[in-house]
């Protein structure tokens, strides 16, 4: 097997840069023996191999000169190396000539030229065997010949090498090119050959398969005149040529040398042989000059190559140009940049980047540096120092900026000064909102004891109760009572942890959680925070918020509250927690557990009434840019207003129902005045006017008048304000406010002025307050053994039990207060709690159950205007219920006299104020029987 050094790859440097030492010791040895005198390559060569055993000169053939056919020329002289052999060599070594059956050795590359060094490795042991053979024999000849491609192969590289290598005998002859190269063997080292090219050889025939020997015939240059005009001007151009490619090309300026010293001793073969072997052209084209044995058209083929050569390092070169032109203007803006950088910053006009963030920083800082905490002050610093050390253009660089922006726009340690003046916080209280008294005194008490204690510290205050009833408005009042900073965030829905806790730094576009943009956006320590809707929190899917929560709000945790983004503890303690939920039931246990419920039940009529006088009528006008005297909203008005359009707890409602009156009110007197003015335009500028010009312009459409008004100089002005005052009154009573708000939404909350039989009314409680229902019972069928209860209307789990209940408790009853009556034994009983469309549910109908039921059983009326609440157990006790304030006002507004509550309630219901208590007869009970005593006293 043989494997040639490739010796046009970048590689093949490396593999041949490593042969030196025996390229080096053959060469000198065959000087030594061959040359006499040393031949000027030979020279060269050695010089190349003594002083550069790196250099990339040897990448491609070495080269030298006494091996050339000199005998084709038509001025051939006696060949010297024959001589020199003659005189050096013993004369059994045999000349050149004599070889005419050779070892064929396979180049896959490129052919080899006479006068040329091509170090190869041969794999085949036969091969190398025979090799080391014949130079022991002094006879260190063979044949080197270029190998075809393979028919239709696209094989390259070292697969077309393997290739070669497996190939014997005939085979591997067939894929030989004809003309080759004698070669000479300079040395061998394990299976590294180094030849030396002579002479073109011919195959005749195969004499032997393994190795591949072959008969040749020893070829001679075609006769040819040195002196000929044409061969001469050819040749000159190829030296022109040739002293160009070594000029540009790099690769070959080791050949400079050898050239420009030994150009003169080159023959016009040689010289076509040098041309072609230095060129960078496929090993074809290289095959054919080879080939070629007319000097002339050698000459011709090998300028062609030279020039193509030629070509390609001007291609090269121009790239290589655009390249360096490019990345020299790059680094001279680049250099000019940071010169420019440098001179500004010397001349003390900008500071660099950093420098000035840093500075910015620690501005920030500076007039609070005593109040920020150690641990605090310590990271600022470390991470002031990191961004110095960092690029500026660096996505670490971003990261540590932006902490360092949050950490240092925190207020640390800023408190604002509490308000701890009672009177005047009541009086902004009172301002701001009526009633709640529960919910001032609350807040005045926490002020009471900061103003005893000299610090206030945070509470977690929840206030609970239907949407619209202030909670959120209240929040903001109180902030303002206390002269704390507000900041507001609803987390309804809110399921994500990080929202509260912020993002660790490592993510991208990472923020702080909700705290922290709090304390920034607010600029103290100790904000009042309202957090809404708390019982609407989410269910996290990563991470549960409700525990989030309770590391934010609870005092003892708190003063250390750990933000991940952040990293450092921060002091959450003097932060006034302010809560609003519309149940408290789905608000998490430990949460509830650590906060202070203020219920707030919903108005009353009389309450709503006062509420809308006093706040809503007067926010709305001022927002409405009416003056009180334009308008008359009466008494009756509101009170219609309240009880036939918003029954609901809170106010909004109120609120909207008022703005859209004064927004009527407001289009009616734009129309009004735009009507009059074109009155007093025409009266005013044209004092002397008939009275024709005034009718015409009061008959102008608005439009027109708008347009004659655009003309009034600002001197009419005051005239305007005049005849506003001189609009009428808007009136809105009773009659009108179907014309303002359309038609009424309740006619009446009472289903039924007298309950019919079976029908009883109840009180219920929802988030959106108090309610009436009513409990409604029917026989669906009657006989023998038939008692049963049928329920619709939606009932849920506990309110079917209660049903149940109710059932087996009337049948006791019943059997009790008139025991001849097999009503409950025989009769399958409907009961409906309308309406049916509301989901219902809770135990605290069951005494209004019993009631009905036993109503329809005794075929008695309960008393008229009666409503109840209460649980009822098997055995006739009656339990407390919930939302007593809210029941009380609801049974209010349905008009209802007697309220019959479960005694454990008492206490609510006396805690409650005056006019909710007014004027109703409430019974405390807690015995069915007294119920049934109450409801149907007045058939007995
Ligand atoms: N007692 C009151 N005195 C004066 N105005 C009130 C009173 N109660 C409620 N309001 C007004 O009613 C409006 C609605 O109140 P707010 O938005 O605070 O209700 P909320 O209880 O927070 O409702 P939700 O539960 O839907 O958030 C506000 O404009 C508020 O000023």
């Amino acid at each position: 097997m043989l494997k040639i050094l490739r010796s046009s790859s970048a590689s093949s440097c490396i593999q041949q840069a490593r042969y030196y030492p025996i390229a080096s010791s053959s060469s000198s040895s065959y000087t030594h023996h061959r040359i006499k005198p040393t031949p000027p390559f030979h020279g060269v060569l050695k010089s190349f191999l003594r002083d550069k055993p790196n250099h990339k000169s040897l990448q491609r053939l070495f080269f030298c000169t006494d091996s050339s056919d000199k005998s084709g020329s038509a001025s051939a002289v006696e060949e010297p190396e024959s001589n020199a052999a003659a005189a050096i060599v013993p004369t059994a070594i045999k000349k050149p000539d004599d070889f005419l059956t050779v070892l064929a050795l396979p180049l896959p590359h490129r052919p080899l030229f006479p006068g040329f060094y091509m170090p190869i490795y041969v794999k085949d042991p036969k091969l190398l065997a025979a090799l080391v053979e014949s130079r022991k024999r002094q006879a260190p000849y063979a044949g080197a010949f270029l190998v075809k491609d393979e028919p239709g192969s696209e094989a390259t590289g070292s697969d077309a090498e393997k290739n070669i290598y497996e190939l014997k005998g005939k085979d591997l002859l067939n894929r030989l090119h004809e003309v080759g190269t004698l070669a000479q063997i300079t040395s061998i080292q394990g299976d590294q050959v180094v030849l030396i090219g002579h002479r073109r050889l011919r195959i005749t025939e195969m004499v032997s398969e393994d190795p591949l020997t072959v008969k040749v015939d020893h070829l001679k240059d075609s006769p040819y005149n040195k002196d000929d005009d044409v061969i001469k001007a050819t040749s000159f151009e190829v030296i022109t040529t040739l002293r160009d490619v070594l000029k540009t090309s790099s690769l070959w300026r080791d050949h400079v040398q050898t050239y420009n010293q030994h150009i003169g001793d080159f023959n016009y073969p040689r010289l076509a042989d040098f041309g072609a072997a230095i060129s960078g052209s496929n090993k074809l084209q290289c095959q054919q000059v080879l080939e070629e044995l007319d000097v002339y058209k050698r000459l011709r083929l090998s300028l062609e190559l030279l020039k193509k050569e030629m070509e390609i390092h001007k291609i090269q070169e121009s790239i290589a140009k655009a390249i360096e032109e490019k990345i020299s203007t790059e680094q001279r803006r680049y250099l000019l940049n940071e010169q420019f950088k440098a001179i500004k910053k010397e001349l003390g006009l900008e500071t660099d980047d950093k420098t000035a963030l840093t500075d910015k920083f620690r501005d920030r800082i500076d007039p609070s540096k005593e109040k920020i905490p150690p641990h605090v002050l310590q990271v600022i610093e470390e991470e002031l120092k990191k961004l110095q050390l960092l690029e500026a253009s660096s996505s670490e660089f971003n990261v540590t900026r932006n902490y360092l922006d949050w950490l240092t726009a925190l207020p640390w340690g800023n408190y604002s000064d509490e308000n701890f003046d009672v009177l005047r916080a009541q009086q902004i209280l009172d301002e701001d909102h009526y009633g709640l008294t529960d919910v001032k005194e609350r807040i005045l008490e926490f002020i009471a004891v900061g103003k005893l204690r000299g610090t206030s510290q945070g509470k977690i205050i929840c206030l609970s109760g239907p949407p619209g009833v202030g909670k959120t408005s209240i929040g903001r009042s109180i902030a303002r009572a206390l002269n704390r900073k507000f900041y507001r965030f609803s987390v309804g829905g809110l399921s994500d942890v990080a929202e509260i806790k912020g993002h660790r730094r490592t993510y991208i576009g990472a923020m702080p959680g909700k705290m922290v943009q709090c304390l920034k956006s607010v600029g103290t320590a100790n904000p009042l925070v309202l957090i809404d809707e708390i019982d609407k929190l989410g269910r996290g899917h990563a991470g549960d918020p409700a525990s989030a929560m309770l590391e934010l709000l609870d005092p003892e945790q708190n003063a250390n509250f750990l933000d991940h983004y952040l990293d450092v503890p921060i002091d959450l303690s003097k932060v006034l927690f302010v809560c609003t939920a519309n149940v408290i039931e789905t608000i998490p246990g430990p949460l509830l557990d650590r906060m202070e419920i203020i219920p707030i039940a919903g108005y009353i009529t009389d309450e709503k009434m006062h509420i809308a006088r006093d706040y809503l009528e007067k926010n709305t006008r001022d927002a409405c840019g009416v003056k009180p005297e334009q308008v008359d909203l009466t008494d009756a008005a509101l009170l219609s207003l309240i009880e036939n359009y918003c029954r609901e707890a809170g106010v909004r409602n109120l609120q909207k129902q008022i703005e859209k009156i004064y927004r009527k009110i407001a289009l009616h007197l734009v129309r009004q005045g735009a009507q009059n003015e074109p009155l007093s335009l025409g009266s005013e500028s044209t004092q002397d006017a008939t009275e024709s010009n005034q009718d015409e312009t009061e008959s102008k459409e608005p439009e027109e008048a708008e347009v004659v008004e655009t003309n009034v100089s600002a001197a009419h002005q005051d005239s305007d304000l005049k005849d506003n005052e001189a609009t009428e009154k808007v009136l809105v009573d009773e009659k009108n406010l179907a014309d303002y708000v359309g038609k009424p939404v309740f006619h009446a909350e009472r289903m039924y002025e007298q309950t019919p039989l079976g029908v009883v009314m109840g009180l219920a409680w929802t988030a959106m307050g108090g309610s009436t229902l009513y409990i409604e019972t029917t026989q669906v069928e009657q006989g023998e053994g038939k008692g049963s209860l049928h329920l619709t209307g939606q009932l849920g789990d506990v309110m079917k039990e209660s049903a149940q209940i109710a059932h087996t408790v009337a049948r006791a009853i019943l059997a009790v207060k008139d025991h001849d009556n097999p009503f409950f034994a025989n009769s399958k009983v409907h009961l409906h709690v309308p309406a049916g469309a509301t989901p219902k549910d809770g135990p605290s109908a069951g005494c209004t159950m019993i009631t009905s039921l036993l109503s329809l059983a005794m075929n008695k009326h309960v008393k008229k205007d009666l409503a109840m609440t209460g649980e009822v157990t098997l055995t006739g006790r009656v339990l407390p219920i919930g939302g007593v304030k809210e029941k009380t006002i609801a049974a209010r507004r349905s008009g209802v006299k007697t309220i019959i509550f479960p005694l454990a309630n008492k206490r609510d219901f006396d805690e409650l104020a005056p006019n909710v208590k007014e004027g109703l007869d409430v019974h405390f009970v807690d015995d069915y029987n007294q119920i049934f005593d109450l409801a149907f006293e007045t058939e007995k």
